[in-house]
Order: structure tokens, then sequence, then C-alpha cells
């Protein structure tokens, strides 16, 4: 069993790329099948190496590893012997069409009331009406003769599908400068390098009708493939990702800090009947499971993922992220913090608070409180008990309890009226620190 993730580096992922990339990843570890990245970089004018390079980082980012990859370029010799086969049977034929004159008939047909699909006059051109073409400087581009079946697979996500070919104009395969179009080098390598399972966007399904009529053309069986189509992720206003926009790219939301595997837990289960949770790759591998995928398009969902993203950085051990946080930091402070914050790049804010020299605004009325406090603080060393033993104090002297006693001790220290327990940052703030802040301005 082989899958392949095989995208166009034409632009930065998005999140729907990666839902694929994840799909794919996820289907091969569940199967112990092999996973390809295959760079589709045939169209050489869109494509950069640049593009190439920033997917395979995403992918590692993601905690995607392949097993085997290449680029379509390297196989230009394999695509112009297919092309050559094709040619012999006769399936690929010349054409001489401008658009303009393609545009014209289409108008035509439209008018007329018929489907707007090529009317395959060049397939009725005689030998000497092609030579006329070719004296006169023209160069031919080609187009696939596609059988009038009606090509028909069990999908994986979508269930029975099918198109039907004569519905559809003959693809152009070949371009007018001899390179090859995706559709031709995609069924190539994926017949010569043993792909079994093709998962891929909903954008796809008509191009799998063709597909299978090419691969039977090559040689192959109509069942040699089987197809899972995810639908398509709409971004949160409905509208369409695309790599051309960086709408949504993974780099984005690398640079903003979201976690890589809160993005993947987010990604295997959107749109599915399964709720994302904070699973690694094994979990949602051994769970994964294409025929809880929803038919219909899925939006992506900020608020989610980074309610997602809490619930990751809350069980994330310190080992894991100890080389991320400030100089110094320990896993006291990381215990502390963890499940109080949604990006990791809060962690800095909550250093600054319990190491560093911040001056939290102090309300006028609660100054005297305040400095009352002070004199009650426990002698140090501090421990985690030392929050309970003080505000104990601190209730027993002032009288004051619920929100009256702790609500101007908690913006007193830490400037915020939310955030990690006090039991636990009191002992990281330090007592120079504790009574600097409950004094200032007193
Ligand atoms: N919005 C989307 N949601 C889910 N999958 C998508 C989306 N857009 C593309 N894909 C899928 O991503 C995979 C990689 O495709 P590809 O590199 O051609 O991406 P693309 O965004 O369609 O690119 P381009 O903008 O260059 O046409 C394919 O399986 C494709 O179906």
């Amino acid at each position: 069993m082989k899958l392949r993730f095989a995208p166009s580096p034409t632009g930065m992922l998005h999140v729907g790329n990666a839902r694929q990339a994840i799909a794919n990843a996820l289907f091969a570890r569940r199967h112990k099948a092999a996973f390809q990245l295959r760079i589709d970089d045939t169209d050489t004018a869109r494509s950069k190496e640049t593009y190439a390079e920033a997917i395979r980082t995403d992918l590692s980012w993601l905690g995607i590893a392949w097993s085997e990859t290449f680029s379509q370029t390297e196989r230009l010799d394999r695509y112009a012997a297919a092309i050559a086969t094709l040619k012999r049977s006769g399936r690929l034929y010349p054409c001489f069409e401008t658009e303009q004159e393609l545009a014209a008939k289409r108008e035509m047909r439209i008018r007329q009331r018929k489907p707007p699909i090529y009317d395959r006059a060049m397939l009725k051109m005689t030998h000497e009406q092609r030579a006329q073409a070719e004296a006169n400087g023209k160069v031919p581009y080609w187009r696939f003769r596609l059988s009038d079946e009606i090509r028909a697979w069990a999908d994986m996500v979508m269930g029975s599908c099918s198109v039907k070919l004569t519905a559809i104009s003959d693809p152009v395969l070949v371009r007018a400068d001899g390179t090859v179009l995706y559709t031709l080098a995609s069924v190539v390598d994926d017949l010569e390098t043993g792909v079994t399972h093709i998962i891929r966007g909903e954008d796809h399904i008509t191009n799998t009708g063709v597909q299978i009529d090419i691969a039977e053309a090559l040689g192959a069986r109509a069942d040699r493939f089987r197809f899972a189509h995810l639908p398509l992720l709409l971004d949160e206003g409905g509208g369409k990702l695309s790599k051309r926009f960086d709408s949504l790219s993974l780099k984005t939301l690398r640079q903003d800090g979201v976690e890589a595997s809160a993005l993947v837990s987010y990604l295997a289960r959107l749109g599915s009947s399964d709720d994302p949770e904070p699973l690694d790759f094994d979990a949602l591998a051994a769970s994964y499971d294409l025929s809880r995928i929803s038919k219909s398009a899925a939006r992506f969902d900020m608020r989610q993922l980074l309610a997602l993203n809490r619930r990751v950085l809350a069980q994330t051990g310190f080992d894991a992220v100890r080389n991320r946080l400030p100089e110094g930091a320990t896993e006291a402070f990381w215990i502390a913090i963890r499940g109080n914050i949604e990006l990791f790049s809060e962690a800095r804010h909550w250093w600054d608070v319990t190491h560093g020299d911040i001056t939290p605004p102090v309300q006028d009325e609660d100054r005297a409180y305040l400095a009352q406090t002070v004199d009650l603080l426990p002698p140090e060393p501090w421990d985690i008990q030392t929050w309970a033993t003080w505000t104990a104090e601190i209730k027993a002297a002032t009288g004051r309890s619920g929100k009256a006693l702790f609500r101007p001790l908690r913006l007193a220290l830490t400037g915020e009226e939310h955030g990690p327990e006090l039991r636990d940052l009191l002992p990281l703030i330090g007592a120079d620190r504790v009574r600097t802040r409950l004094t200032v301005g007193g």
C-alpha cells in the first residue's frame, strides 16, 4: 500500500492543503503504508524551488515524514514515453485551435443550447490539413481522446461517484511547447511508483474520471486506485483558500505561535463526526476513519483552533518546551502557567510577571489594604502553601473575604484580572517583588 501527497510548489501551503497532507499521512500510518511526497512542478512558469522547500519545512513542522520524495521535473523522460504510447494508440491527437477560436466555438454552442465542450473538430483533420497547418508554422498541442465510458468508483469519503466522460472536453495533456500537463504526469507517477490510494480535495473529482480513463489507456485496470475526496476547507467567511494569497498559510500560523500538534489534531477531525481532541499523531492515526468525514465543506474556525491549542499546551510537559521558554524558566514556572495560555508566546508575559519588574496599576482605594497585607506576609522560604497561610492571616486581620480579599491582591501582583493560580505564582514572584508591588505608590 502506498499513499502520496502531491502539492504544486506555487505558493505557501494553507490549512486546506494541510488537511489533505494530514489525511494521507494518518491513513498511511494507520495502515502501515508507504507515504510519498511528490512535488508537482510541471507548471514551470508558476513553480518555484523556494516554495518546494517551504512545503518540506511546513510538513516537517507538522510532524509528517515521507518515505520517498521526488519532483515531477525529474521524470520528464517517463512522461515522454507515456506520450509516445498514447500517440501510437491514437489516444493523443494534435490540435491547432487558438484560445480565441475555442472561445468563439464555446459561445456558439451555448447559444445553440449544446453543452460547451470541445467538439473534437481536430480529430477529423486529414493528414494533408495537418501538414498544411504545420507548413504554415503552427505547432500543435495534444488532447487526450476520452472514451465514452461513465467512470465510477466507490469513494472512501464521498460514497459512490461517477463522471460521465462524454460530458467533458478532451483534456489537453501536452502543450505546444512540448511540456506535459499535471493530469498525465500524475497518472504516470501514480502507476509507475506503485501508489495505491489517492486522498485529495474534491476539486479533483472530475479529474479522477479522466485519470481513470488515462490509466486504462496506459494499460492499467480501471480499478487500479482507490480514491477518497475530502471536501474543501473554507475560510471563516466561507471563502475559498488560495495558495496565491497566502491565506491561512501554515507559515503564518507557525509564526503566530500555534502548536503543530494542535493544528494536526484540529485538521484531522474538522468536519468529521469525531470532536477535535488534543491527541498525538499515533493516537490520531489509530482512530482515523475516512468514513467519518462529512461530505460537505468544512469551515476553518480560528477560535476552535485556539481552544485546542490551549488544551494542547495545558498537557505539554516541561521537557517538550524547555528550549522555547525564557532562559532560566523552571518546571514550576511552566506547570504554573501552562493551563492559562492560549498561545505559547504568552509564556513571555508570565515570565515578566514572575521574574521581571512590572509595575501593576494600583487602585487608590486598595492602597491601605495592600499596605496592611505586606505586614502579614509569611517568612521565607515560600512554597505552594504560602498563599493559603498568608490569605488566612489577611482574612482574620481585615475581615475581608472572597473577591474583596483576592481581587486587589491579584491585580497588584500580576497586573491582570485573571491568570494562573496565585498559589503557584507567589513563590515564583518571590518576596522582594511581592513587597514592591504591594507598596507601589504607597
Ligand atoms: N481549500 C482546500 N481545502 C481542502 N483541500 C484543498 C483546498 N485547496 C486545495 N486542496 C487540496 O490540496 C492538495 C494540494 O493541491 P495543490 O497543491 O494543487 O493546491 P491548490 O491550493 O489547489 O493549489 P493552486 O492554488 O496552486 O491550484 C490537493 O489534494 C487539493 O485538492
